[in-house]
């Protein structure tokens, strides 16, 4: 029954209403689901409930179908679904381990082929980000969608009702390093050493007049640091509209990566943007980003920090981009 609450949270994404039955969940294929987190206790008056699922589920699908559950944050007893849950977990508006990605499609691919009647249910916590990072990859994987583009929109379409499915540009990113990898890319292992960073126009905090000046450091899924600006005494120097952070080139960096930008406000450290990278699938001696592929934590404060149309630059080691692409 139409339940005005659990409607606010499901913001903008597709519900499967009928009869008796409303739930945050859309068929994005007949045999492909996404939908938010099956919850019990107080989550389950906002989102769906476990009980309402599990009944929708063996009432459309019998015993045929298998869940995929990508919430790092929380988990069920898997045993409320006879134990038919596979989990992938990521944290909420981060991306996948680039293997998780192959692993969980080959699982669900397995799964579809084991009998034309089986689906597969995916969900993280909405079921709308982290969701369609994964069944995009699966739409690839299945060539149900020709390309990173296409399978972005196949998703959003059906999951969403203004096509906003998957919309962090990190996201985007690690659906289009997926596709290059069923295109044959191979994993390149070798590390690169992180040289220096250009930023530009030099972020307006960084000028020093009383404002708060802008870091960097770069964490791995585990948020364990691979690298501190702050511990390791970057020597920054400005030329013309450039801020340039050296790195003493101790940035050594090998498979996924996270660049976080923040800044000191009363001594609290503030989030301003960040963005994931993967070495394996880059061959070049630098990546420079735009601001359409950078997950804007806060844009107003990136805006004024960076000005509207910054580009941030990480360049290699010469030595290490030379090693890495004589072993591609
Ligand atoms: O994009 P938004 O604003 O809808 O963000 C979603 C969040 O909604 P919010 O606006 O914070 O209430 C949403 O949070 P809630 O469900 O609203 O608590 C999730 O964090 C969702 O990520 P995922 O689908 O679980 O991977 C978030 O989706 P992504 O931004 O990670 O795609």
């Amino acid at each position: 029954m139409f339940n005005p609450l659990k409607r606010l949270v499901s913001e903008n994404r597709q519900r499967y209403a009928s009869g008796n039955v409303d739930l945050d969940l859309s068929y994005i294929t007949d045999r492909i689901i996404a939908m938010g987190y099956p919850s019990e206790g107080l989550e389950g008056l906002y989102r769906n409930h476990l009980v309402d699922v599990r009944r929708f589920l063996e009432k459309q699908h019998g015993k045929q179908y298998k869940i995929f559950n990508l919430r790092a944050e929380k988990a069920y007893d898997k045993n409320k679904f006879d134990g038919n849950v596979s989990d992938y977990p990521f944290r909420d508006h981060q991306v996948p381990q680039l293997e998780m990605m192959q692993q969980f499609c080959q699982n669900a691919a397995g799964w579809l082929d084991q009998n034309s009647e089986n689906v597969v249910v995916v969900h993280c916590k909405a079921g709308k980000g982290r969701t369609g990072v994964m069944i995009a990859a699966l739409l690839l994987y299945t060539h149900q969608a020709k390309n990173t583009e296409e399978a972005v929109a196949i998703y959003g379409k059906k999951r969403t009702t203004n096509g906003m499915g998957v919309t962090i540009p990190s996201q985007i990113r690690y659906i289009e390093y997926y596709q290059s990898i069923l295109n044959g890319a191979r994993l390149n292992h070798q590390p690169l050493l992180l040289e220096k960073l250009i930023l530009q126009p030099v972020p307006i905090k960084y000028q020093g007049n009383g404002g708060r000046w802008v870091m960097f450091c770069i964490v791995d899924h585990n948020n364990n640091m691979l690298y501190n600006q702050s511990n390791e005494g970057c020597c920054m120097t400005r030329s013309d509209q450039k801020l340039i952070i050296e790195t003493n080139g101790i940035g050594k960096l090998s498979g996924d990566f996270k660049v976080q930008f923040y800044y000191y406000q009363f001594w609290k450290k503030q989030p301003l943007c960040h963005f994931w990278l993967n070495t394996e699938l880059e061959n070049s001696s630098s990546i420079k980003l735009t601001k359409q592929w950078i997950d804007q934590a806060y844009a107003d404060e990136l805006c004024r920090d960076f000005g509207i149309d910054f580009t941030i630059e990480l360049v290699f080691d010469s030595t290490s981009v030379s090693n890495h692409i004589d072993n591609t």
